[in-house]
């Protein structure tokens, strides 16, 4: 049977600020309280999946959350109208009113970590949403996502869905920015790496010192349990702690896997070269352990340039191709590097640049901004077909972008309640449009 790797991209929602709410996300803080051009970034986001459904890539969308969290801010004791709670919460906790409005839900490798059939147990493809309990302004997002997810992959037959993770810092989970699978083909069971940035439970153990670990041992551990996953077939790295230091706030931001090939900065990883070894013998193929040096990259540069926030895509020709955002051409050591890299021996042989600026500024590339999917054609055809790229959803979505976002938002204008109309008239439209039943609170 057919099988295949597909990108499920999150739609960039129509509150798309920059607040700086992420401490920890060098791009997040150096771009706080600039204006923002929602239409742009959701835009910038479609094209990208759009081409690489034209690359013959099985490519779906997430549609994004409701904000502003009107339930959030209700949680926490505003009052009145929608339109009273927006202005007392601007009024008394601007703050948490952006808490309440940033549209993060957008870099959906944060939304889950996802297990596909051949490695779980029970043959379903598993989903845990992420409790993303490290940022205020993400742990809001759990419930809906696990919604989302749902309706996009209902059938009990072929999808199994859990809860997410205790809502706890020992069990900080950032989802599928910290977990990549390898394998030899994607039908075939492979080796699932989950990479995390502190022990939680041992004080002893390595953790940074500046910016936060936002994912925990004792995390990736529950979801691989959860996942019926066994120690054959699951690896665990602990992510350098220097490195979270330096800006590297997700594993993603500094190694990416497909397949059989591990795209990586020498920096990444504590222990590297004894959890290279077992990945090896885990793996029942032969694999192509690609390592960056900082001689070449230095660790700035990847941040900057996002060189590991890239998507490894599998092209239907079965050569490897690199989704770059077009900051990595703009970087001359970067792009000198991938330059030489399509010329080595390695699967990588193109590499394609995506403007995906609007989502850079707020720390998000390509692979942020997508989450895999690992699946065969029965799975496929179980998916609701209403969320999966071609040209009429393409157009319909653009077109649904240009009658309902906005050219330019700053933080100021996030109390405005003709934003929150706004957007949930078009969230409305949405659910319409990729049939998603009623996921949001407004609807129900
Ligand atoms: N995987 C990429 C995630 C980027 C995301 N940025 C943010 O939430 C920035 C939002 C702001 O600062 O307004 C984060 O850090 O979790």
């Amino acid at each position: 049977m057919k099988h295949f790797e597909a990108n499920f991209d999150g739609l960039v929602g129509p509150t798309h600020n920059y607040a700086g709410l992420s401490f920890g996300n060098v791009a997040s803080f150096n771009n706080a309280a600039q204006a923002s051009n929602p239409k742009a970034a959701a835009k910038q986001g479609l094209k990208k999946a759009k081409s690489l459904a034209e690359m013959g890539m099985v490519q779906g969308m997430l549609a994004p959350q409701e904000r502003p969290d009107l339930t959030t801010l209700r949680r926490i004791g505003f009052t009145g109208t929608d339109a009273q709670v927006l202005k007392s919460a601007h009024e008394q906790a601007p703050l948490l009113l952006n808490a309440c409005c940033s549209a993060s839900s957008m870099w959906t490798a944060n939304a889950a970590t996802i297990s596909p059939s051949a490695d779980t147990r029970d043959k379903k493809i598993h989903f845990t949403p992420a409790n993303l309990v490290d940022k205020l302004h993400r742990s809001i997002e759990p419930i809906t996502t696990g919604l989302i997810l749902q309706s996009t992959f209902s059938d009990p037959n072929h999808f199994h869905h859990h809860g997410h993770l205790p809502e706890h810092a020992s069990f900080g989970d950032e989802g599928a920015a910290n977990h990549t699978r390898m394998c030899a083909q994607y039908g075939e069971s492979g080796v699932e790496l989950f990479v995390y940035g502190q022990e939680a439970t041992n004080p002893n153990a390595p953790r940074p010192a500046k910016f936060p670990a936002r994912q925990t041992l004792e995390a990736s551990r529950a979801v691989a349990r959860l996942h019926q996953l066994n120690d054959s077939n699951t690896v665990f790295i602990q992510q350098n702690p220097d490195v979270i230091d330096q800006g590297v706030f997700h594993n993603d931001v500094i190694a990416v896997g497909n397949q059989n090939v591990l795209f990586y900065h020498e920096q990444a990883f504590v222990d590297t070269q004894n959890k290279l070894d077992e990945i090896q013998s885990k793996l029942n193929t032969e694999s192509h352990f690609i390592e960056v040096p900082t001689n070449k990259v230095s660790i700035n540069d990847a941040v900057k340039s996002y060189l590991f926030n890239t998507q490894v895509i599998t092209l239907p020709s079965g050569e490897m191709a690199i989704i770059a955002p077009t900051d990595c051409q703009e970087n001359p050591a970067v792009f000198a590097y991938l330059n030489e890299l399509v010329t080595l021996e390695t699967p990588i042989k193109k590499v394609f640049y995506f403007d995906v600026k609007q989502s850079m500024q707020n720390g998000g590339g390509p692979a942020c901004l997508r989450l895999r999917v690992a699946m065969n054609q029965h799975e496929l055809s179980a998916v609701n077909q209403h969320t999966l790229m071609n040209d009429q959803l393409f157009s319909t979505l653009n077109q649904w972008v240009d009658k309902h976002y906005r050219d330019r938002l700053t933080t100021k204008d996030l109390a405005d309640p003709q934003l929150l109309i706004e957007s949930r008239t078009a969230l409305d439209e949405l659910t319409q449009i990729m049939k998603l039943g009623s996921v949001y609170q407004f609807q129900r």
